[in-house]
């Protein structure tokens, strides 16, 4: 169980505002952080990894101290045993990609541990390879292997997947999830990603100019429960699925998800990213884009 009191007085660029969150996060649990951009949450993963310190509170994992203001208690984050994905990534840059991956993990199975992650992570051909030659998203799985080479008991992911295209972010999904579950991890992801957000996380935390304003599993702070049969929405597409002849559509209303089954035709010139009207006709849903 991580237990942990957090408050920091953090400045933005429209003036000061308290990072303020109590959170207890059962061992083996996986938790998401939404929220807007700026409202706290690197600042909350730095604090837990012991790179940002609290102005007060404190952080315990499995009853051992990590911080505590009032006794003066603060472990260095090597101290931690903490796996970090950065949204920089992060990587030694005068290191190939297996030195990063060596560097991280224990002297114990070091081989058959970074071996088992450049297959996984499908870095085998970049394993000679400096960090400073390979794209965005290679980089990033090269973060993440590297996080799990350290055999963490925590892992911390700030947005990992954001720059994988989409059967990439999938697979890797799938394999945080299995790495998670296998290691016993108690993991944190900050993800602005609602689908992913939804197959990932047992439990969703929204964070809002620096305080937790819902917490709660994410089929219910974000699926729409009650749909009538008739009923208009505005709302954002996140994802088109081809399956088979017609198209799944997500679509962000608000907070919920909303899964739309659409033909080719009713979808054509519409992307992720444009606003849409989401109707139902003779029980039927509909959509098209706002123009
Ligand atoms: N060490 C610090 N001291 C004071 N303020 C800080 C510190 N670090 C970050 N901030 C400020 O805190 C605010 C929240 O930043 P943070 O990176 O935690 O937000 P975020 O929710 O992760 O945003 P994003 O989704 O854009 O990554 C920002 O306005 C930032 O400038």
């Amino acid at each position: 169980m991580i237990e942990a009191r957090i408050h920091k007085k953090l400045i933005a660029a429209g003036g000061e505002f308290s990072l303020s969150a109590e959170l207890n996060i059962p061992k083996g649990s996986l938790l998401t952080i939404y929220g807007p951009s700026g409202s706290g949450k690197t600042s909350l993963l730095r604090s837990l990894a012991g790179l940002l310190t609290p102005d007060k509170g404190f952080i315990s994992y499995q009853n051992n101290t990590w911080f505590n203001s009032e006794k003066k208690i603060n472990l260095p984050p090597q101290k931690r045993n903490i796996g970090y994905v950065f949204q920089d990534y992060a990587l030694f840059p005068n290191m190939t990609v297996k030195e990063n991956l060596e560097f991280a993990s224990n002297k114990l199975n070091r081989k058959s541990t970074v071996d088992e992650l450049l297959s996984a992570m499908h870095l085998m051909e970049l394993e000679n390879r400096k960090p400073d030659t390979l794209s965005g998203g290679q980089k990033q799985r090269v973060a993440l292997a590297r996080a799990l080479a350290q055999k963490p008991d925590v892992l911390l992911l700030d947005e990992p997947l954001a720059a994988l295209d989409t059967s990439m972010r999938t697979g890797l999904q799938a394999y945080i999830l299995k790495a998670h579950k296998k290691e016993g991890l108690t993991t944190i992801l900050v993800s602005h990603d609602v689908t992913e957000i939804m197959k990932l996380s047992d439990i969703t935390i929204i964070l809002q100019d620096g305080q937790i304003s819902q917490i709660g599993p994410p089929g219910e702070l974000f699926m729409e429960k009650h749909i009538s049969g008739k009923f208009q929405f505005t709302g954002t597409v996140l994802q088109l699925i081809k399956q088979d002849v017609i198209y799944i559509v997500n679509v962000l209303i608000g907070k919920n998800v909303i899964k739309v089954v659409a033909h080719p035709a009713e979808i054509d010139g519409i992307q992720p990213g444009d606003k849409v009207v989401v109707a139902s006709k003779a029980f039927n849903p509909v959509i098209y884009k706002i123009t």
